[in-house]
């Protein structure tokens, strides 16, 4: 067999079964009720049933699952399911370990696993299940818990799905909850614990389904309700993003993979000197580092777009940055300020401040230290109302950026968790604000300038109204491609592979499926 045989896993409505909640005779034409209402896994779990009957019981659940091909798995009892024939097993943290399990039924059965926590979590995916099943979510009669025994709660499974989220192995790993569900509360149950990258794959249910009287109909309803439930995580991008914003990175990004090739030149730092190349490249834009004065004439004269980032300085470096900039500004090729660390020195401050002053940026993109570090510089006239300095809420970062948009006349990047993007309309300041992303940025270095470099391919064949979109486009390329790398990744180093693998092949149609993209409502409380 070849593990294409593998049975498909569709943990949407999963079905735990307990003959002790109907009578005898009525097991299986409940069970047969179920799955004709739409169950898409079922479990075999019996607690006090001798091995002989377990087996005789499990032949001929089965011989209903494959009328209706639906997997049938069994709980705790490996032998049962081998002696039987049966697609997997279900197992606890005190059962047989997945990893001999898996080498007793090979690759083409399935493996579940339950698990308290993320540790066990990691575990079992390294032992080979096939997906996790989490511990009771809330207290429930079926199952007797050990003293002690607190449920996750719908916090408890929200904190796992975000770990899951983060966690290479377990990112794309399935998962359900159970425990005390039922039509009632798994609405709320698939909302509440969601994440924007990770959401619960479905529930198991015990009583919902086997105590009710009409199975058939009772396990329709939790179909539909989870079947509403694992498209609502995204609705609220759906229903408020900026699709004209999206849609217009996304045609950035086709003119780039349809082989116009901006010059993007770069005077950027030392440290992601060779990263920001590559990315640039990758993306479809031709890089091109230069830093001596006296070739800046004629270098910016060719490029399509300059990134000015100000991570190591020197005095040569400065005057070529000015003197790009000013050839830049002449001849309408847009800038890109990244400020690294501009609050961190007072040459650096003070370069920041010729800079603004000298030269007409079209984008700067930095974090919130960075752009309170501009916004707090003489000369610019910001006026931060009803923020305090200091203040690192999301209401305080927008206010930031719209104050810094409205007063350079700049898009203004504003990175973090949440990146926030203002930029002037007319008269008017606009935000939106972007959830895409990976902590695991965060491990890398330089991940930030190399954010700059995408934006200043994304200009580079931007139209002059189109500068908010180039922004869009970088910020969104970078976030999307980390979420596309987690999966794929060992490590940092790994992840660093995966991520430029997924930049070089990003297309337009990944940014509209992927973008998480909404505008910020003026004096909407972000907290
Ligand atoms: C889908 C699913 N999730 C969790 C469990 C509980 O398994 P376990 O911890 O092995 O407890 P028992 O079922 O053996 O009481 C499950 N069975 N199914
Ligand atoms: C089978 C099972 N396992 C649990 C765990 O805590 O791991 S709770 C449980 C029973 C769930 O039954 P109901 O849907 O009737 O609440």
């Amino acid at each position: 067999m070849t593990p294409s045989n593998k049975p498909q896993l569709d943990l949407s409505v999963y079905l735990v079964t307990d003959s002790r909640m109907v009578p005898e005779a009525e097991f299986l034409a409940t069970v047969e009720a179920a799955l004709q209402g739409g169950v898409t896994l079922l479990q075999l779990r019996e607690k006090s049933l001798d091995t002989a009957i377990f087996a005789d019981r499990a032949r001929a659940t089965l011989a209903l699952a494959r009328k209706y091909g639906v997997p049938l798995l069994i709980n705790d009892r490996l032998d049962v399911a081998l002696a039987v024939g049966a697609d997997g097993v279900h197992l606890g943290q005190d059962d047989l370990d997945a990893h001999t399990a898996r080498a007793l039924l090979g690759p083409n059965k399935i493996v579940g696993v339950t698990v308290h926590n993320i540790a066990q979590a990691v575990a079992a995916a390294e032992n080979g299940a096939d997906y996790l099943g989490t511990c009771a979510i809330f207290d429930t009669a079926t199952k007797v818990h050990p003293d002690g025994f607190v449920p996750l709660g719908i916090e408890g499974v929200r904190t796992l799905l975000a770990d899951m989220a983060e966690h290479p192995r377990l990112a794309k790993m399935p998962i359900v909850t159970i425990g005390g569900l039922n039509a009632e509360n798994i609405g709320a149950v698939m909302a509440e614990t969601a994440n924007p990258r990770k959401q619960l794959d479905g529930v198991a249910v015990v009583s919902a389904i086997m105590a009710q009287p009409d199975a058939r109909e009772a396990t329709a309803e939790l179909v539909d309700i989870v079947k509403a439930g694992k498209l609502a995580p995204n609705a609220q991008y759906v229903a408020n993003a900026d699709d004209a914003l999206v849609q217009a990175a996304a045609h950035l990004l086709a003119k780039l993979r349809s082989g116009q090739t901006p010059l993007v030149h770069h005077l950027t730092n030392f440290v992601v000197m060779n990263d920001n190349a590559n990315a640039a490249l990758h993306i479809g834009g031709s890089p091109v580092m230069a830093h001596a004065v006296q070739e800046m004439n004629d270098m910016t004269g060719f490029a399509s777009a300059l990134v000015i980032n100000v991570g190591t300085l020197s005095e040569h470096w400065i005057e070529a940055m000015l003197l790009a900039g000013k050839v830049a500004n002449e001849r309408g090729i847009p800038v890109i300020l990244d400020p690294v660390g501009a609050g961190a020195t007072a040459y650096r401050r003070e370069t920041c401040e010729r800079l603004l002053r000298e030269v007409q940026f079209a984008v700067i993109k930095g974090n919130a230290g960075e752009i309170a570090a501009l916004a707090n510089l003489p000369g610019l006239d910001v006026e931060m109302r009803g923020v305090d300095s200091g203040d690192s809420s999301p209401k305080a970062r927008i206010a930031l950026s719209r104050a810094l948009a409205q007063a350079t006349g700049a898009v203004v990047v504003l990175t973090g968790a949440t990146d926030f993007i203002s930029y002037t309309d007319g008269d008017e300041i606009k935000t939106v604000a972007l959830e895409n992303g990976s902590a695991w940025l965060g491990k890398l270095t330089g991940t930030g300038c190399t954010t700059a470099t995408l934006v200043g391919c994304f200009a580079g064949v931007a139209e002059l109204d189109q500068r908010a979109a180039a922004a869009v486009a970088g910020v969104l390329s970078m976030g999307i491609a980390a979420e596309l790398a987690v999966p794929e990744a060992k490590g940092p180093a790994s992840f660093k592979v995966a991520l430029f693998d997924h930049l070089y092949t990003l297309q337009p149609e990944d940014l509209v499926k992927h973008a998480r993209v909404r505008v910020v409502e003026v004096g909407e409380d972000e907290e």
